[in-house]
């Protein structure tokens, strides 16, 4: 696991890179960023965090710029570009080297056909980031960080791969089950995309007493999905699926558990949220849940709620709609009706 490849320099892989670079682990950096990408081989790559700042000194290339080989590639790049970015990246590759997806959604389907199965890693990351401007990034907060086989076995470089993000995060953790995790946050992350369509922090969003049945259907949705694949949707980070399970009640006190857990975070809004309303782009909540959309057809399950949900998204992205209490009213209708 010497060489290791970053891909993508935004607020995920560019806060992990600078932590491997200050451990002398030695990351090449890879972004298509070109502001960033000059910002950084300028100046350096700044880390804010509550705690403090640091700029570390590190190489950051465009793609065409690559060459030699890797061990390892923690692809951070958006669910929407993950095939276009592996497709390059795996040129990069040993045929023993692996790729690890550091990205929200079920990423880890698609590039075990681009890699292969046996050169996939999953990886589950919570702590949150944000993307300030070219070279700089704000490392917000910290959360769960979980590395597991795609196939629940644990192989010597599953160890191997928590060691090398220790410096990064020093609880980094094992798992048998990185599809639990995986599931577990495609549906807690559905309430941080349907914040996306409101006016409000990721704290008041969840914590809406106006909105909790809502989220608990929207939650619950995802979750029977999960149980249809035969997956155990796991918790972390104040989450805890069961809770939605348990009854309404439950679900309610752990909606309250979940907001307070951004509470102390430097990160107030979602990625997605962001998106729209800072930089006026796409975000990647159609291409983290088609897949599910996918998977939920394949059981005969309907998921109204969170179809409904991307296609509010689709509205905003466009610029057919605005961010505010009447599109969340559209979601809050669908939710309702279900
Ligand atoms: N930010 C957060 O707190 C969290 C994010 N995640 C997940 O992490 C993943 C990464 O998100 P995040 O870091 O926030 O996103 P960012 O947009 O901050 O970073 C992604 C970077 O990848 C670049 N990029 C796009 N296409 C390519 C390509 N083909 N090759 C190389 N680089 C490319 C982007 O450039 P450009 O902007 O020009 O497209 C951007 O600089 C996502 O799946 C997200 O859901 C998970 C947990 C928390
Ligand atoms: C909010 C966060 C950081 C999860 O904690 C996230 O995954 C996102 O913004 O997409």
């Amino acid at each position: 696991m010497k060489r290791i490849l970053v891909w993508g320099a935004g607020a995920i892989g560019g806060t992990v890179a600078a932590h491997l670079s200050r451990a002398r682990k030695s990351p090449t950096l890879v972004d298509v960023n070109a502001a960033h990408l000059d910002a950084i081989n300028r100046d350096g790559l700044r880390i804010s965090s509550p705690d403090g700042e640091f700029t570390e000194r590190l190489t950051a290339l465009a793609p065409e710029q690559v060459s030699g080989v890797f061990d390892v590639i923690f692809l951070a790049v958006k669910a929407t570009h993950t095939e276009i970015a592996l497709e390059r990246a795996r040129e990069f590759l040993t045929p023993d080297g692996c790729v690890v997806s550091l990205q929200n959604g079920l990423c880890e389907i698609g590039i075990a056909e681009l890699v292969g199965r046996e050169r996939t890693v999953g990886a589950f990351i919570n702590f949150g980031a944000d993307y300030v401007e070219p070279g700089h990034l704000l490392f917000a907060n910290r959360g769960v960080v979980i590395i597991g086989e795609i196939d629940g076995l644990m192989r010597p470089r599953t160890q191997r791969i928590v060691e090398l993000l220790r410096p990064f995060e020093p609880d980094a953790a094992t798992t048998d089950n990185i599809w639990g995790y995986l599931w577990g946050k495609t549906a807690y992350s559905s309430l941080l995309k349907a914040e996306a369509l409101s006016d409000q922090t990721m704290v008041d969003f969840i914590g809406d007493p106006d909105l909790r049945e809502v989220h608990v259907k929207l939650v619950r949705e995802l979750l029977a999905v999960a149980r249809a694949e035969g997956v155990e949707p796991l918790g972390f980070n104040g989450f805890d699926p069961r809770a939605f399970e348990r009854d309404d009640e439950a679900a309610y006190a752990n909606l309250a558990d979940m907001a307070e857990f951004y509470r102390p975070s430097a990160k107030t809004h979602s990625s997605a949220w962001r998106d729209i309303a800072i930089f006026g782009q796409k975000t990647d909540a159609p291409a983290q849940l088609t897949p599910v959309f996918a998977i939920a057809e394949k059981h005969g399950l309907q998921v109204p709620i969170s179809r409904k949900l991307v296609q509010l998204i689709e509205n905003l992205e466009a610029g057919r709609a605005k961010q505010g209490s009447s599109l969340v009213a559209e979601l809050a209708k669908e939710a309702m009706a279900s």
